[in-house]
């Protein structure tokens, strides 16, 4: 058969039309396979959930990085998931690609508990999460105004002072009595006077910090309405919600009617935020639901963390007697002329800074930071990030790494010492605090928060471990999971008073 003109036209025509749907799959294919970091082998459904389950995340992670890589994917559930383990890592996240992960996953918790994930932490990076973040850099978190509240810290710090005192040579639990002051510091500082409803409200936040801690099937498995169903995780955290706004509406509601102790109603965060919501000339509305949200994470963000550092920092004392030393004939000879410890001379504890710092890097309060999502794909040293995979940086593991840190198991604040590091979000082999745009911002009320009650710790008192069967040396430091990584025993100690309270 002879071939004409429009017939090989057709052919060609046809065989070009197969041509670009080949290349088109193949484009289609190379984005169904991306070229993800390495991670250890996945099961079918489960994928890598088996490999961390155990009773410390981060020192499973950090094991298994050591294996697959500083930057390692692991497949949880539904969700796939980057695990950054290295200083050079979490820049890459932080501060390469810092816009791209400024987002945080959904988290049914945060949805249901911080009305919708309106609280800071989990509000999704845009213009209403800016204006928060504005909000708390100028007004609610700036270090002028943490310093406003000093008036309460001292009075909280005294009290238990007191208490401890009149338990002098008796058995004490360090660990419950400062879980109440740094929650009493923190609830003061938003609504002044003691609440009635206090507890009521501590014990609900704890309810629901238990429930969201860790990973949980429901969020392991978004998608199914089935996980959802038989977990039962949704009811429960309503239940929690509907009892927590309530609490929060009758405290807010009893705060406008009275005075805080100091016969002043400005300088209270739930004030602040009363005021900008009034008068803030704001872009985005802030509803009286976004304030609760906001009131959430400070007193959520606020004071688990600040006693976790210092029971830390009291663990790590008590196991070093000489460091302990160091440090109390610091602060006793910088307050000698004065019956207690203040805020006025704080600022030349320089030895005491340098034991909060080592403590921030042994112990992060949240060795795993809060997770981050990216918006758009990206590319990290050469490995394919598709788009709203979870990312989790091991500040954990990267606080040890002997890469930068010599001899990292040991508690030795002096390393600091001429050293320029800081963790204000700059150096990524020491970012306790976290980095980029969702670094902690609070961080100025979370030290005022550690340096007094631990420099009144150290100046009233010498102390001893409740057990004298047990060394100093060999004090347990072993670690517990949650929200934050506490000790798993709690700290009993035997004060001996040395500086009586006038
Ligand atoms: C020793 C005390 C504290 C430590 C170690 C700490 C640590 C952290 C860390 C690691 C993050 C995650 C940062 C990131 O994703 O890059 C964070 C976020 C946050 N922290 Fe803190 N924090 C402390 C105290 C506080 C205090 C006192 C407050 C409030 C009063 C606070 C409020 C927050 C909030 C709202 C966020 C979320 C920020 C956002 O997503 O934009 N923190 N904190």
């Amino acid at each position: 058969m002879e071939l004409t003109f429009p017939l090989v036209q057709t052919i060609f025509t046809f065989l070009l039309i197969l041509l670009i749907i080949k290349i088109l799959n193949r484009t289609k294919a190379n984005h169904s396979t991306p070229n993800l970091p390495p991670g250890p082998r996945k099961l079918p459904l489960i994928g890598n959930i088996l490999d961390v389950t155990g009773p410390l995340p981060h020192r499973t992670l950090k094991r298994l990085a050591q294996k697959y890589g500083a930057l390692m994917h692991l497949q949880l559930g539904e969700n796939s998931t980057i695990i950054a383990s290295s200083a050079e890592m979490a820049k890459e996240v932080m501060k390469t690609h810092d816009v791209n992960f400024a987002y945080r996953p959904f988290l049914l918790a945060a949805h249901i508990i911080a009305y919708k994930s309106t609280n800071i932490m989990f509000s999704p990076y845009g213009d209403y999460w800016r204006q928060l973040r504005r909000i708390c850099n100028t007004e609610l978190l700036s270090s002028k105004h943490v310093q406003s509240l000093r008036p309460i810290r001292e009075q909280e710090v005294s009290n238990l002072i007191r208490v401890i005192a009149k338990q002098s040579g008796s058995i004490v639990n360090l660990s419950e009595l400062i879980y109440a002051l740094t929650y009493g510091i923190t609830t003061r500082s938003v609504f002044g006077k003691k609440s009635k409803h206090q507890e009521a409200l501590i014990s609900l936040i704890d309810e629901a910090i238990g429930l969201s801690g860790g990973f949980t099937l429901t969020d392991l498995y978004p998608s199914s309405k089935v996980i959802s169903f038989f977990s039962g995780l949704r009811p429960k955290l309503e239940n929690i919600h509907q009892r927590l706004d309530k609490v929060l509406d009758d405290i807010i509601q009893e705060h406008k009617t009275q005075e805080d102790g100091n016969g002043n109603l400005n300088h209270l965060l739930v004030d602040v935020l009363l005021k900008v919501q009034e008068y803030g000339n704001l872009e985005v509305p802030l509803t009286i639901d976004n304030i609760k949200a906001i009131i959430l994470d400070v007193l959520a963000a606020g004071s688990d963390t600040s006693s976790t550092v210092i029971e830390w920092a009291m663990s790590e004392l008590l196991k070093n007697p000489s460091i302990m030393g160091k440090a109390q004939t610091e602060v006793r000879r910088v307050f000698s002329a004065k019956p207690t410890v203040d805020e006025t001379d704080i600022h030349s504890l320089d030895f005491l800074k340098l034991v909060i710092k080592e403590t921030l890097r042994l112990h992060p309060a949240a060795p795993l930071m809060l997770p981050m999502e990216n918006k758009e794909k990206c590319e990290i040293n050469g490995y394919d990030i598709p788009m709203k995979t979870k990312v989790v940086v091991n500040v954990w593991a990267i606080g040890r790494d002997p890469k930068y840190w010599k001899d990292p198991e040991r508690f030795n604040p002096e390393r600091f010492i001429n050293s320029s590091l800081d963790y204000r979000g700059l150096d990524f082999e020491y970012i306790p605090f976290g980095a980029g745009r969702r670094i902690c911002p609070g961080i100025s009320f979370g030290l005022a928060n550690l340096e007094l009650p631990l420099a009144s710790l150290l100046y009233h008192f010498d102390w001893k471990l409740a057990d004298g069967s047990v060394k100093n040396q060999d004090l347990d430091m072993t670690e517990s999971f949650g929200s934050t990584v506490k000790r798993k025993s709690v700290l009993k100690l035997v004060p001996i008073v040395v500086h009586p309270l006038a």
